[in-house]
């Protein structure tokens, strides 16, 4: 037994040793003890985004956790957040290991989960060229033109009824992306809206599902019991996003096949159709499982984010008439009343951009961003940050921290971000730390210029060309802002309103 004890404390010692040779004696940052095996998983609650928040309250910008076997290290500051994804971006550049990747996103052959390095670039590139550069976006400004007219003609169509806002905006926001990247709206034909429905259904499902803490990621000895059913459920969206994109495929072959030279498309998939047949720059051919990875991440990444931001934006200004009057006024004396809001206006709209700004702030689409991994061992703030740790930067505490936003928090006033307010300057960049609804860093987003634009569009044209009205029984002030937690911050109860117009009659699409 002695000798038993002896052993023990001599190889304790040396392992001490060793740590202390290996430099290996930093602290971790602190954070909340959890449980044995399972770490601090069963401490996240229904919205992890909130307990994170208050979790840094108590232990500080940095925090420390274990979720199973895994280290998580949470940024709830915006000068945290820069150390990890500006001074250690390069480290940082890398997304964990997770189910959602593998089972959803065609084992990690996607864009959002592929490992840095060629493959991603050219993915990243190819998305940069041919949908989201200047260039890219002035040859589909005609297709976002049209898809918000069809916003504008279906709502008037409905003038003093109840509408669910996120569903029209959803539809809108989905078909002006689809029509650029594979050259059709998403459904075609009479059964239109209800597709558009199932489709967003979809997406919805895939950003809950990607919002789980998946035990089975972090206990691997854990994950063939699929305690929560999510791999199951991953598995069999899966199965229905990839017949989907078969279909898309299919369909649009058989188009190029029958179009002769001239009438050749010249949306994104038929380019990455043709890059199938040469190798790109980096000498990398393309699948069709490729092809169908980055669809996937496109049609979604790109939908419910943009759509769920506007109807925050719409429900805050429903619950600010003065500041609804206050952005309509700018709105009249910039577009007038005789024509829709175009993209051209944007720019003469700082009290809109304001607007969109703060509904970014409180209401970030993505709370914890998307998570990243340590590619070796770091020091941030004099705590050790071990290699393979996941990071997760909670944009939503960050944007809500009074050191860096003084003036009433957890209020929402856009005329922070106007000239003369206190944050003029920030912009949603990356470059602003204390608010990156996008991201910063290497792997931003890459359809920010493409997210930004619609937002604004859509939520200056709604507020333009109606005034909206709650349903009965619904009073501005208790409107419900409650939210539900996901990959994507959606509201816990849908936005449901009534639009009425209020421009002259020829401002509207033709056919209302
Ligand atoms: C309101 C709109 C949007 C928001 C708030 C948003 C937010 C984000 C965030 C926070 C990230 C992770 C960034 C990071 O790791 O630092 C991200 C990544 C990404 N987003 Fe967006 N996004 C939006 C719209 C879009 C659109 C319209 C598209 C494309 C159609 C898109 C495609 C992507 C892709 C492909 C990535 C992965 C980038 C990479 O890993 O290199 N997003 N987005």
């Amino acid at each position: 037994m002695a000798l038993l004890i002896f052993v023990f404390l001599f190889v304790t010692f040396i392992l001490a040793f060793l740590r202390l040779l290996s430099g290996n004696h930093r602290r971790l940052p602190p954070g909340p003890k959890g449980w044995p095996i399972i770490g601090n998983l069963p401490q996240l609650g229904p919205k992890p985004h909130q307990t994170l928040h208050a979790l840094s309250k108590t232990f500080g910008p940095i925090v420390s956790l274990r979720f199973g076997s895994v280290n998580v290290v949470v940024a709830s500051s915006a000068a945290a957040a820069s150390q990890f994804l500006r001074t250690q971006d390069a480290n940082f550049s890398n997304r964990p290991p997770n189910s959602g990747a593998e089972h959803v996103a065609y084992n990690y052959q996607d864009l959002v989960f592929a490992p840095y390095g060629a493959r991603w670039r050219m993915l990243r590139r190819l998305c940069a060229l041919h949908l989201f550069s200047a260039k890219a976006m002035e040859d589909f400004r005609d297709v976002r033109r049209g898809e918000v007219d069809e916003l504008v003609r279906e709502l008037a169509k409905k003038v003093g009824e109840a509408v669910d806002v996120g569903g029209e905006v959803n539809t809108c926001a989905t078909n002006a992306l689809t029509r650029a990247t594979v050259g059709r709206r998403v459904f075609g034909g009479k059964d239109e809206r209800e597709g558009a429905e199932e489709f967003k259904e979809m997406v919805v499902e895939l950003m809950k599902l990607a919002g789980v803490f998946n035990i089975g990621d972090f206990v691997p000895g854990l994950a063939w019991l699929d305690l929560q059913g999510v791999v199951k459920k991953m598995k069999k969206l899966h199965g229905r996003f990839d017949e989907f994109f078969d279909g898309i495929i299919a369909e649009h072959r058989e188009a190029e096949e029958k179009a002769d030279s001239d009438g050749k498309r010249s949306d994104m998939l038929s380019i990455l159709i043709g890059l199938k047949e040469e190798a790109g720059r980096e000498g990398i051919k393309l699948t069709d499982t490729d092809i169908k990875a980055l669809l996937l991440n496109l049609f979604t990444a790109g939908t419910d984010t943009t759509s769920s931001t506007v109807e925050w934006a719409l429900a805050e200004l429903i619950r600010h008439p003065n500041l609804l009057k206050q952005a309509q006024i700018e709105l009249d004396s910039v577009v007038g009343s005789d024509r829709l809001v175009s993209e051209s206006d944007l720019p003469n709209l700082p009290f809109l951009q304001a607007v969109v700004k703060e509904t970014f702030r409180l209401h970030p689409s993505t709370p914890l961003s998307l998570p990243r991994i340590a590619s070796k061992d770091c020091d941030i703030d004099g705590y050790l940050i071990p290699k393979g740790s996941t990071l997760l930067v909670n944009v939503w505490s960050i944007a809500r921290d009074p050191s860096m936003w003084p003036d009433e928090p957890l209020a929402f006033q856009p005329e922070r971000f106007l000239m003369g307010g206190l944050h003029e300057r920030v912009d949603l960049k990356g470059n602003d730390f204390e608010l990156i609804p996008f991201g910063a860093g290497r792997r931003i987003c890459a359809g920010l210029s493409l997210g930004l634009r619609m937002v604004q569009f859509m939520t200056a044209t709604l507020i333009h060309a109606f005034d909206w009205g709650l349903v009965d029984g619904q009073i501005v002030e208790k409107l419900n802002m409650e939210e539900a937690y996901g990959l994507t911050l959606r509201r816990a109860v849908p936005l449901v309103a009534k639009p009425m117009t209020r421009l002259a009659p020829k401002a509207y699409p033709k056919d209302v």
